[in-house]
């Protein structure tokens, strides 16, 4: 075999020379090709940041895009209008920039009136619901920023426990007790975060205010072992409505169809077996009436929470039906509720459903009045949640996967 003999290095240099320099003169081409890809608001953004209340106006104008594209139809530039803002506006809003603040009842007398105009997910009816919120047992955090010092621009209630919570009540109606006891504290319960620049929606910053508040009081109490939330479930009641109008209109269909062949309904999704529509149908004293249409009045008007017997035979269907959509209802691979693909995304487990956890008017129209706890396993969430994102899986538990598993079982109505 001939010996490959090595170049003269005069030519080695040259050739070397000669990559270097395409090297460079590919990479001005990027460098030109990046900037002309920049939009030219880009720049214009950047000079108002810079101007007093700017970022402000930025955050405002990005709410003020948003809800445009929540009402005209998918328009790309907008999009990429919106997309260009939320970029600066992380980067201006990044964690380091944050100033996390415990807010108690010394607080002064506008962030605490912010707090309570500001509460999202269990409103606060008076002066008294505030004070419990930020009282013994309870810590509320919110992060600030230096353009905006005395806005909360996200606002996180914790509930200092010794076990992991199931029900609401229990936190946002007891009585305001005296002073803490240390030695009765090892579980954090996030019962509320609710973001309040609807311009930084995208920015992730209930994230980082989670993550920051478990150090906060991890230090505090080194004793803390368990974070879970206590979450809402917003959309599950809605859901079931529109599952059974799909099966109440796949059976009028393949009713109406008398085509001797396996109708839409032999297909349409199992809700409730028979035996439970039958007691549904016996309850409530309408025989002669679908179930399934007794049923849904029942939900929409919220009767079914009158009568004790009606609420023990729902349970199981309803149990079953709110882990399904918890955990397999899905929009874009990703969790269809918004809460669940919140903490999902933040690495937390999709831990345990709760039966009568929020039993107020609310509760039982959003959802039936479940709750559902996700659980963060500090060593885990990051693994979780790179899953979650990447290959759209959920870490939930026993129960939670049971209970869906059996939603599809149910026999048909
Ligand atoms: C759940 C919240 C806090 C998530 O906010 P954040 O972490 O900033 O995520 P994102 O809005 O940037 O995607 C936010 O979506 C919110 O305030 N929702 C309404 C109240 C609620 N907790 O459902």
């Amino acid at each position: 075999m001939t010996p490959i003999t090595p170049a003269p290095s005069w030519n080695r240099s040259t050739r070397s020379r000669a990559h270097e320099k395409s090297e460079g003169a590919l990479l001005k081409a990027e460098e030109r090709l990046q900037a002309a890809l920049v939009p030219r608001y880009h720049d214009l953004f950047v000079q108002i940041g810079r101007l007093e209340g700017g970022v402000k106006h930025l955050v405002d104008m990005r709410a003020d895009t948003l809800d445009l594209l929540s009402s005209v139809k998918d328009s790309a530039e907008l999009r990429s209008f919106s997309s260009c803002l939320r970029e600066m506006l992380s980067h201006w809003f990044s964690a380091g920039l944050l100033h996390l603040q415990r807010i108690t009842w010394e607080s002064s007398c506008d962030i605490l009136q912010k707090i309570s105009e500001y509460e999202a997910v269990h409103p606060m009816r008076n002066w008294s619901d505030l004070k419990r919120r930020v009282g013994p047992y309870r810590r509320c955090f919110i992060f600030t920023h230096s353009t905006m010092p005395r806005e909360p621009m996200v606002v996180l209630h914790t509930a200092l426990t010794n076990q992991i919570s199931d029900n609401i009540q229990t936190i946002v109606s007891t009585p305001i007790l005296d002073e803490e006891d240390v030695d009765n504290i090892n579980t954090a319960i996030f019962y509320s975060i609710t973001s309040t620049q609807k311009g930084l929606q995208g920015v992730e910053l209930g994230n980082y205010l989670i993550k920051r508040v478990v150090r906060e009081l991890q230090a505090e109490f080194p004793k803390m072992t368990q974070f879970s939330s206590l979450s809402p479930i917003p959309g599950f009641r809605d859901w079931l409505v529109g599952e059974i109008n799909k099966v109440l209109g796949s059976t009028e269909s393949s009713s109406s169809e008398d085509s001797g062949v396996d109708g839409p309904s032999s297909t349409a999704p199992t809700l409730l077996t028979s035996a439970e529509l039958q007691k549904v149908a016996e309850i409530a004293g309408k025989e002669d009436v679908s179930p399934l249409v007794t049923l849904k009045k029942l939900l929409q008007t919220n009767q079914w929470m009158g009568a004790e017997s009606m609420v023990e035979v729902l349970k199981d269907p309803l149990m079953r039906l709110c882990a399904r959509y918890l955990y397999l209802e899905k929009r874009r691979g990703y969790a269809v509720n918004p809460v669940a693909n919140f903490h999902l995304r933040n690495g937390a487990v999709l831990w345990r459903l709760n039966w009568q956890a929020d039993t107020g008017p609310r509760g039982i129209s959003q959802s039936c009045g479940v709750m559902v706890n996700y659980r963060y396993f500090l060593g885990d969430t990051m693994r979780n949640s790179q899953r979650y994102m990447e290959e759209q899986h959920i870490e939930a538990s026993q129960q939670v996967i049971d209970l869906a598993q059996a939603a599809g079982g149910a026999d048909s109505p």
